[in-house]
């Protein structure tokens, strides 16, 4: 167990009093979640609970090994996970807050607006997703580009890769700089200027053999691929199905296979065949998608292969050199802020020499008044010598006569 517990203890319901436990966001297939705040960071996060009283010593396990994969999984584009922890019959997840709605709310706002979604900007998603794709089906980082003709070397597998088993728009978490505001508002949202997070990550190979997950689950598959409906192993490959069918709803605005009926969706999928997306989108667009919804796994391409494509690389590109543009702004700011601190310390400075010098100058004037007051009551002349020096003989009673008495 996470050693933080055991500093903080549980409440009386058995949860971490680390986490002050907030409202609930929403509910999924395997129980409620919520926003929590963790108090040591002041960090808003997600909780997930999964409830797993039901499940044998070994789902157990095995479920706790994918949260341990899970939670080294860290990169920009995914949504991070930072702990876990349990009780008897729960499991909580603990998880970053995406604040800004998800590729389903945004494809949902657009429908309503009756307006495509730019293309450039599904390059830009397809991009970002890809690269996530790319660091869990390969369990490494992708290189960023030098130029938009770097053609990257085919990747090495590393350990722990990730499969998501359920790449779809609710999933698909979204959040941009320019987003003022904390909770999610398409009219506010610039969806020019996103920041694409994979979410739900991979423990759906643990949970969907439960039978709390046979029972539990209402969601439709209809990003699901034909191998997997034909009980086939998952591969990587059927995330890219599920990849090429998400893109098509972006532009479509709905998804690529739908029915009345689950028998007749199951159908349609394994003939993967599907209306073309709108003419308002480029060649190049329909063809990256008509190769992600391919039946044939030889054929299907991997996410390496697919970030080869030009209009990929072009999106990655940018999107490296927003990320330096963004960096510069926030170096510009943070240099702004130090020079407005020095700028208030040089003037705290300047008040503190004017206080010194009028101080000066006050005590100055009160000695040569005194010294004045000294001089006119005739008195022998007493301290600042150096203020007196040729002048103190003139003050001296016998002065004028003595040197009258030399002048003779
Ligand atoms: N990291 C997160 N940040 C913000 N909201 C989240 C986060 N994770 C989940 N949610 C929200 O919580 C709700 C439930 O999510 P959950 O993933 O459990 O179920 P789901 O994806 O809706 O359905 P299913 O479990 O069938 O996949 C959704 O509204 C989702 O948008």
């Amino acid at each position: 167990m996470h050693n933080r517990r055991m500093a903080f203890g549980q409440n009386a319901e058995g949860q971490n009093s680390e986490y002050e436990v907030l409202e609930e966001i929403g509910r999924g297939s395997f129980g409620c979640v919520r926003k929590v705040m963790h108090i040591p960071t002041n960090k808003l996060m997600v909780r997930k609970e999964i409830k797993y009283g039901h499940m044998n010593s070994k789902e157990r396990q095995q479920l706790i090994a994918e949260c341990s994969i899970l939670s080294q999984l860290k990169h920009e584009n995914i949504v991070e996970f930072y702990n876990w922890d349990s009780n008897k019959d729960v499991l909580y997840l603990y998880m970053e807050y995406c604040s800004s709605g998800d590729l389903s709310q945004m494809i949902s706002y657009y429908k309503k607006e009756r307006k495509y979604i730019p293309e450039k900007l599904i390059w830009s998603i397809m991009a970002q997703i890809l690269t996530a794709l790319y660091r869990c089906h390969y369990g490494t980082d992708l290189i960023p580009l030098e130029t938009i003709y770097d053609k990257a070397k085919p990747p090495i597998k590393g350990n722990n890769l990730v499969i998501h088993r359920d790449l779809k728009p609710g999933n698909i978490f979204l959040s941009t700089r320019k987003w003022e505001g904390d909770e999610y508002s398409p009219k506010k949202m610039d969806y020019n200027k996103v920041l694409v997070k994979l979410g739900d990550f991979g423990l759906a190979k643990s949970l969907e053999s439960s039978i709390e997950f046979a029972t539990t689950y209402v969601g439709t598959p209809y990003y699901m691929s034909p191998e997997v409906l034909m009980d086939q192993p998952y591969s990587p490959l059927s995330d890219i199905w599920s990849f090429g069918c998400v893109i098509y709803e972006m532009c479509s605005l709905r998804p690529p296979f739908q029915a009345k009926t689950y028998m007749e969706l199951q159908r349609r999928i394994k003939t993967a065949r599907f209306e073309r997306i709108p003419d308002y989108y480029s060649h190049e667009l329909q063809s990256v998608i008509k190769s992600c919804i391919d039946i044939n796994l030889g054929t299907r391409p991997s996410a390496y292969t697919l970030l080869q494509d030009i209009q990929l690389r072009i999106a990655r590109k940018s999107l490296q050199l927003e990320r330096f543009e963004d960096n510069l702004f926030d170096y510009e700011r943070e240099l702004i802020n130090i020079g407005n601190i020095l700028e208030q310390q040089a003037g705290e400075y300047e008040m503190e020499m004017a206080n010194i010098r009028s101080q000066y100058r006050k005590e100055f004037e009160a000695a040569v008044e005194q010294r004045v007051r000294e001089i006119m009551s005739g008195k022998k002349i007493s301290g600042a010598p150096e203020l007196m020096n040729g002048r103190k003989q003139l003050h001296r009673p016998d002065y004028h006569w003595r040197m009258r008495e030399r002048e003779r």
